[in-house]
């Protein structure tokens, strides 16, 4: 006889993993509950991407508006610039909560559960929920985890929350610190670089990597150095980590030699904001219960098809998806494990392809890559006996950008010289962050450069660089 359970499917956590896994599990026609004990939609919605483009939307404007010079190439003259930083600040606040109702409303029409408790894995299809001070078990016959992840903040650095910060104060922007220093130049860093420089803040930003963007392709990193720092006027310590921040007024920020660890300076700022990475929310999950030990950095681990692993072995009726799993901490990409996660729960094998999803900083211009960089293909390149290619095109080549007076750019396409298989892309540009999914499709589809040369491509349109590279590569 078959067990009878509460559900077909519970999930822990309802950030956007969660919450696309469970818009998946109801259309094919599972029981649902989700169980969250935080804000509802997780950090994306609450402390993330919502947010953060809702203020790099409004600072974005204030830049171009006073960026005098291009507005006048254009004929246009706008008088006496002015912004209300908590208005930009509301802005994000409203937009928060309409995409958390939206979310929390998407669920409830498809008849999901929601919980509101701690979920802990209490045994094989069993998970215990803390409500207070009450505990009661549910039974699901899958269980698919999704905690997410916290800021890191790294020994030595003291954050108070008000003049040491991460992202999730940083995001209320409650004011705007004449002189920032930004620890880490990753997403968080360059964004908030972004936000901050064109509201007017001088900036200092400490990359403890001896160069600045240290996870970007090297070619878009440069010309991204050039335009979002140099041009700028930001200031840089690269191969510096800081090894103390103490909050206050000013903030003390020790700064050390990376190899070394030898003492280097002492900045004395208004504010800091650590941007350091972010660490996965994995303890007190009932782990243990099921015999699962954390990999390296507390990430669960995790195969291809999500499903959690004890040693090498697959935990039964367990998965586990988005930044707990460390594999790519981006929202979209916790979406998708949710879906592979629940193919697999409903018996179709599904396997993620993760070297197809594209990633993007939204900063002005944007960044957004997928796929290898070139040194991650030349490395896969002599492991498995192949050459690689790149081809490049450049903005100030391509009609609809030289009309929008924003002609700083670059896309690059990297590929097998012996395929032509594409095996990455990455653009630094106006709307980098769309002009790349035409790039993802080619890679999920393993697709040549010979023939995207041929992909029509409306003009003029920003699309229009990527047809000029694949077109560059087959002359
Ligand atoms: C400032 C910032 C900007 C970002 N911008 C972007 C962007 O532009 N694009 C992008 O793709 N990504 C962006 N990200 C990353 C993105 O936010 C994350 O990758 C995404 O939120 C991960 O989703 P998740 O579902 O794995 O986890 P989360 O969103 O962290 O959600 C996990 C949820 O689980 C809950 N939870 C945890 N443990 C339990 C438990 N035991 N019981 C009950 N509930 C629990 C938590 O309260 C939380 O609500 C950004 C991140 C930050 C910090
Ligand atoms: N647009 C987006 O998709 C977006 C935006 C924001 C955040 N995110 C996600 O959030 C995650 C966290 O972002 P993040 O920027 O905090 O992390 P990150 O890993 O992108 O960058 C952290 C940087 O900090 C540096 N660093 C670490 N410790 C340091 C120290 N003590 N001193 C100086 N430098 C130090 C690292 O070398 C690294 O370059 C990212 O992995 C990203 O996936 C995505």
């Amino acid at each position: 006889m078959d067990h009878v359970f509460d559900y077909d499917l519970v999930i822990i956590g309802a950030g956007v993993g969660g919450h696309g896994a469970a818009l998946h599990a109801v259309s094919c026609g599972l029981k649902t509950a989700i169980i969250e004990a935080g804000d509802m939609g997780g950090t994306c919605v609450n402390r993330g991407c919502i947010p953060s483009k809702a203020l790099l939307a409004a600072s974005g404007r204030v830049r171009e508006l006073k960026d005098t010079s291009h507005l006048k190439t254009l004929g246009i003259q706008v008088p006496n610039v002015e912004f209300d930083r908590q208005a930009i600040a509301d802005h994000a606040n409203n937009l928060v909560a309409k995409i958390q109702g939206n979310l929390t409303n998407s669920l409830k029409r498809l008849g999901v559960d929601i919980i509101r408790a701690w979920g802990q894995v209490a045994g094989t299809q069993k998970v215990r929920l803390h409500m207070g001070g009450k505990e009661k078990i549910i039974t699901a016959k899958d269980i698919i985890l999704s905690p997410g992840s916290v800021p890191f903040v790294p020994p030595g650095i003291k954050v108070d929350g008000k003049t040491v910060f991460t992202s999730d104060q940083a995001i209320k922007l409650e004011f705007l610190p004449d002189w920032v220093a930004i620890i880490g130049s990753g997403y968080i860093g360059l964004e908030f670089a972004d936000i901050y420089s064109a509201l007017g803040c001088e900036i200092t930003i400490i990359e403890a990597l001896p160069q600045l963007m240290p996870t970007f392709d090297r070619d878009i990193a440069k010309l991204a150095e050039r335009t979002l720092i140099n041009l700028r006027d930001v200031e840089t310590y690269t191969g510096i980590y800081a090894k103390k921040v103490t909050p206050g007024s000013p903030v003390i920020i020790e700064l050390a030699d990376f190899k070394t660890k030898e003492c280097y300076n002492t900045l004395e700022v208004d504010a800091c904001l650590v941007a350091t990475g972010r660490a996965p929310k994995t303890q007190n999950l009932g782990l243990e219960n099921v015999g699962v030990e954390l990999c390296r950095h507390n990430y669960i681990p995790i195969n291809d098809n999500m499903a959690v692993l004890r040693g090498n072995e697959v935990v039964p009726y367990l998965w586990a998806i988005g930044d707990a799993t460390g594999k790519m901490m981006l929202a979209h990409a916790a979406s998708a494990q949710g879906i592979v996660a629940v193919e697999n729960i409903c018996g179709r094998s599904k396997a993620i392809d993760y070297i197809s999803i594209p990633a993007a900083a939204f900063t002005h211009p944007e960044i957004s890559y997928v796929g290898l960089t070139e040194a991650q293909a030349v490395e896969k390149g002599s492991a498995e006996g192949f050459t690689i290619k790149t081809t490049k095109s450049y903005f100030k080549g391509n009609s609809k950008a030289l009309a929008d007076g924003e002609a700083d750019g670059i896309a690059k396409v990297i590929y097998r010289q012996d395929t032509g298989e594409i095996l990455g892309v990455h653009i630094f540009g106006l709307h980098a962050s769309d002009i790349i999914h035409e790039a993802s499709a080619a890679i999920m589809n393993r697709q040549k450069v010979q023939d995207l040369a041929y992909l029509v491509h409306a003009h003029p349109t920003l699309s229009e660089v990527l047809d000029e590279a694949y077109k560059r590569a087959v002359v």
